[in-house]
């Protein structure tokens, strides 16, 4: 259940008809709900009911608007961040340093750094070179960094390839076989304080198995860890529930996620942490776009719409699939693919789909676009940034502005040295 609704066959986000954001901010434009927004966190939140211990810091990759982590820090939610930039926009939107997790492959020592100097709550070791810097840091500033190693649990997780992350193929972690020894080592460096382990299979995953059998494999490498005298208080199993996509889609439900973890986990003893990403914020937003023209095409017609890849990528990056729908439907259907105007046959967003009937002038809207939407887009072909908004019951305020297309940054400038 979401804030986007139709009423009066108009779509509204909660109270705000979207034609009146169209009017007033202009096209395409994300659209985020605080009310769907509010009721993820507690869903998901209440889903970990029987959980004793637990932290939950949002995967502000998938949604770092600052009016966004805003909702979430006054529920309670710290974040997983995964740059510097990411670190800064946690605080910036009030999140506490203690409840931020700092993830990712491939932190900079200037990153690690500026963890340390900001006093965040934990950094999750990809490697043995990367713990052994982050324990020179700290020692150097004569503090302690709270650290956990991500293993990797080698278990495919059955979803799109390059979102897959716990194969031993993959980048992330370390073997779980060799993670015992590197954990004794890390664990005896001054500046680090190794408290438990980390795990984080892969993203949009619509069965519960991968993650139970890569949680036993990790609660048998705790009780390894243990037995061979270390202190194990802390286990983070990262984030990677899916949403629906299309109507027929079924994940599995954040209870149903809850249920399992809390019967896999029950004798760990342990403070369990959660990365949540897509679940908390996927079905809180949409983008919307306008139709700009309907053009015939080979088999069906071509709907271009003024969003296109650069805006939300998905689609053309892993064949995503993203409901359309027309923000004022008359009832009539149409078989069409949807494009945007992008100079490369990579910018569709459907092929042959039956969509609701468009014209030329019509608003629409992607569904499920709150995550890994604005956050992926970029400036290709010089197109405006995409703006975001927040709407609260019958107020919504801009919370990005768009970077205008063809507008020059003040550094840059064309190099004298060029005749
Ligand atoms: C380390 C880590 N944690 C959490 C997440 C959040 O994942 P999701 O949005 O699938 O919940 C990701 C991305 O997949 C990640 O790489
Ligand atoms: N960007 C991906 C998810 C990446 C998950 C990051 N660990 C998507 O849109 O589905």
């Amino acid at each position: 259940m979401d804030h986007f609704q139709y009423r009066d066959g108009v779509l509204h986000a909660e109270d705000i008809p979207l034609p009146r954001i169209a009017e007033e901010i202009g096209t395409p434009v994300y659209v985020y709900s605080r009310a769907t927004l509010e009721r993820h966190a507690q869903v998901f939140r209440d889903a970990l009911k029987d959980v004793p211990k637990k932290h939950i810091a949002f995967a502000i990759k998938c949604n770092p608007n600052l009016g966004v982590l805003r909702v979430l820090a006054r529920q309670g939610y710290g974040a997983d961040v995964v740059s510097g930039g990411e670190l800064e926009r946690a605080l910036a939107a009030g999140m506490a340093a203690e409840d931020i997790v700092f993830s990712g492959v491939g932190k900079t020592r200037a990153e690690l750094a500026q963890g340390l100097d900001r006093g965040i709550g934990q950094f999750n070791i990809e490697h043995e070179p990367e713990g052994v810097a982050l324990a020179e840091i700290a020692a150097a500033k004569e503090t302690t960094a709270q650290a956990v190693l991500r293993v990797n649990p080698d278990v495919d997780a059955g979803t799109h390839a390059k979102i897959s992350t716990g194969k031993a193929e993959n980048k992330f972690g370390v073997g779980i076989d060799v993670a015992p020894a590197i954990f004794d080592r890390l664990a005896g460096l001054p500046g680090l304080k190794m408290r438990g382990v980390a795990l984080h299979i892969g993203s949009q995953l619509t069965s519960l198995a991968p993650l139970e059998a890569a949680f036993e494999r990790v609660g048998r490498l705790i009780a390894d860890l243990r037995a061979a005298g270390h202190s194990i208080t802390h286990v983070d199993l990262g984030g990677g529930l899916g949403v629906p996509y299309r109507p027929e889609d079924n994940p599995p439900s954040p209870a149903d996620y809850g249920a399992m973890v809390a019967r896999v986990t029950k004798d760990w003893d342990v403070t369990l942490m959660f990365e949540p990403g897509r679940v908390i914020a996927g079905n809180t937003g949409v983008l919307l776009t306008e139709v700009l023209w309907v053009k015939p095409g080979a088999s069906h017609p071509f709907v271009i719409v003024d969003a296109a890849m650069n805006d939300l990528a998905r689609p053309a990056l892993y064949d995503a699939y993203h409901d359309f729908v027309a923000v004022e439907p008359n009832g009539e259907k149409m078989t069409a693919s949807i494009v945007g105007p992008v100079c490369e046959t990579g910018d569709t967003f459907a092929r042959d789909r039956v969509i609701d009937a468009v014209k030329s002038g019509d608003l629409a809207a992607f569904r499920t676009a709150g995550a890994y939407g604005a956050t992926m887009a970029s400036t290709y072909n010089s197109r405006s940034l995409v703006p975001e908004v927040l709407v609260d019951g019958d107020r919504y305020i801009t919370v990005a502005d768009r970077i205008a297309a063809g507008t020059i940054m003040a550094a840059e400038r064309v190099p004298d040295w060029i005749e």
